[in-house]
């Protein structure tokens, strides 16, 4: 259930169920159905109105507005646009509500709630003149809505407001989610999300082959193995983390941390001669080694035990940083490159991406999007699943376009939204752990793509497990916690 639609494929998938055999005024009244469903539960008595469009979005509230007639609620139809032009399904399903539909207009009339079936996949273009001030009144009420697919206003596929949007406190939509439920801002518009089965039969699919999923648990689980009774911690990988001058210690430490956690055998912080000391202090389960130059970095590398690395948090953005860079490179681990060992190659992208695409072991690039830029300047603008998509394509790199919808993309044109990240997250160090947990995980054997989903995920979970009010040192334990929540004695627990 973790695939997401552009509105073309679930019209797609609206075309393939219909042409199986499920007329669409059926699908229609599911749909209907689960919205007046979720208006019940979010507004149990008082007036509901229902703001219907001219397509099928409105065909979705004429049902909507004639179950909640029948289960005794006072309903009114507001309906935007010319009634004579309503059509094909929306039209079977405004002739079956045949109750008094009035034109949209201001003020609007007195509510407990209103369901918001003005535009869902077929919204085209941005909302101006009435609809834009009905919109606003919408908003302006404070009343709950109730959206019909998505907000009136936000773009299923991207998730931006075109023009206007209304603000909804909960959203229903059909048979998969869209992009635009996940992406900001249209996340937040949307409140809650419910999907509904409508009836279209999940073999569609097989036809349109979708790219982009919802990051969660099924996407990863198989590639992430409980440790059986035989492994022992050379079995689980081990993974080394390159630390910073003197000053700059901590950010390799936290990182180390969360690979230990993530699960990695061993954990190894490489240090430069002057911060042995500070590194020696601050660690115990992880262990520490002695790192002279980019030559010593590369022998660590190649040792045959090692089968991860990490390089970025508090490195530095000196030509000898970039010499480690470099090593690493070479050498036969795979790797996650954040924060100075992506701005390092600000000058020079392309020598990054020949170097990633002559290794063999995956690479998993980490940017927030101030490096992404500095990296892919031409992806900046557009949607963010597509600039991520382009940019792991470019780089041979899984990419990690970090935010609070952080989109995670293969360089094959796999996509994960993730949706999981509390707010407080964006903290001091936050990034450090991130970039520790997919090092974890690359180093117990797991591909890019999914390493970097999972690492995302867990980061989202234990920042919720932690809550408000965390710094990254908290969000170490909260990992565990999570951890051990999720594994039953055959691996991971599926929702
Ligand atoms: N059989 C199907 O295709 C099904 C469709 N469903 C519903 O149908 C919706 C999609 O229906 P449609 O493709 O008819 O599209 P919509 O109903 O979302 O909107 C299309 C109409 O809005 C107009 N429009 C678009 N942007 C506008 C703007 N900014 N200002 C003013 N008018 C604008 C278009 O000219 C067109 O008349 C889905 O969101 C879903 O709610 C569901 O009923 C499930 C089945
Ligand atoms: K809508």
């Amino acid at each position: 259930m973790l695939e997401l639609l552009t509105t073309a494929q679930m019209a797609t998938a609206d075309h393939l169920a219909i042409e199986g055999g499920v007329p669409g005024i059926r699908l229609m009244e599911k749909a209907g159905a689960a919205v007046a469903r979720a208006v019940t539960a979010r507004v149990p008595e008082g007036r509901v109105l229902v703001l219907c469009g001219p397509g099928n979005n409105g065909g979705d509230g004429f049902v909507a507005a004639r179950r909640l007639r029948a289960a005794g609620r006072e309903v009114i139809v507001h309906l935007l646009g010319d009634p004579a032009r309503v059509s094909g399904d929306a039209r079977i399903a405004f002739d079956r509500w045949g109750g008094p539909t009035h034109p949209a207009d201001l003020p609007l009339p007195e509510a407990a709630g209103i369901v918001d079936a003005l535009f869902g996949a077929g919204l085209d273009r941005p909302i101006e003149g009435l609809a834009a001030k009905i919109v606003a009144a919408v908003n302006a009420s404070r009343l709950p809505v109730i959206a019909v697919d998505v907000p009136s206003g936000v773009s299923g596929n991207t998730g931006e407001v075109m023009g206007t949007a209304i603000e909804a406190v909960a959203s229903v939509t059909f048979f998969r989610l869209k992009p635009g439920h996940l992406l900001c801002p249209g996340r937040e518009l949307c409140g809650e999300v419910t999907l509904a089965d409508i009836g279209i039969p999940a073999s569609v699919l097989d036809a349109i082959g979708p790219r982009s999923w919802r990051n969660g648990r099924a996407l990863w689980a198989e590639s992430m193995r409980a440790p059986g009774a035989g492994s022992h911690k050379y079995r689980r990988g081990h993974a080394v983390v390159v630390s910073g001058g003197l000053a700059r210690t901590g950010a390799a430490r936290l990182a180390a941390g969360a690979a230990l956690r993530a699960g990695a055998g061993l954990v190894t912080v490489a240090s430069p001669p002057d911060a042995l000391v500070v590194n020696a202090s601050h660690l115990t389960a992880v262990m520490l080694g002695r790192m002279d130059g980019p030559e010593s970095l590369g022998a660590m590398l190649s040792d045959g035990r090692v089968t991860a690395a990490a390089l970025g948090p508090g490195l530095g953005l000196s030509a000898a940083e970039g010499t480690l860079v470099d090593a690493a490179l070479a050498a036969p681990v795979a790797l996650v490159l954040d924060a100075d060992a992506l701005t390092l190659w600000q000058d020079a992208p392309d020598a990054l991406f020949d170097a990633i695409a002559a290794r063999e072991a995956p690479v998993i690039l980490t940017p927030h999007e101030g490096e992404f830029a500095r990296l892919f300047p031409d992806l900046t603008t557009g949607p963010k699943p597509e600039r991520a998509r382009a940019a792991a394509a470019r780089a041979a790199a899984t990419v990690v376009l970090k935010g609070a919808d952080t989109v995670i993309a293969a360089p094959d044109g796999r996509v994960a939204i993730n949706d999981n990240a509390p707010a407080w997250l964006a903290t001091a160090g936050s990034g450090d752990v991130l970039a520790g947990i997919a090092t974890g995980f690359l180093a117990q054997g797991m591909p890019g793509f999914e390493a970097a989903a999972a690492a995302v995920w867990f980061h989202g979970a234990a920042g919720t497990e932690a809550g408000p009010g965390l710094t990254a040192e908290d969000l170490e334990p909260a990992l565990r916690t999570v951890l051990r929540r999720l594994w039953a004695p055959a691996g991971l627990v599926l929702p």
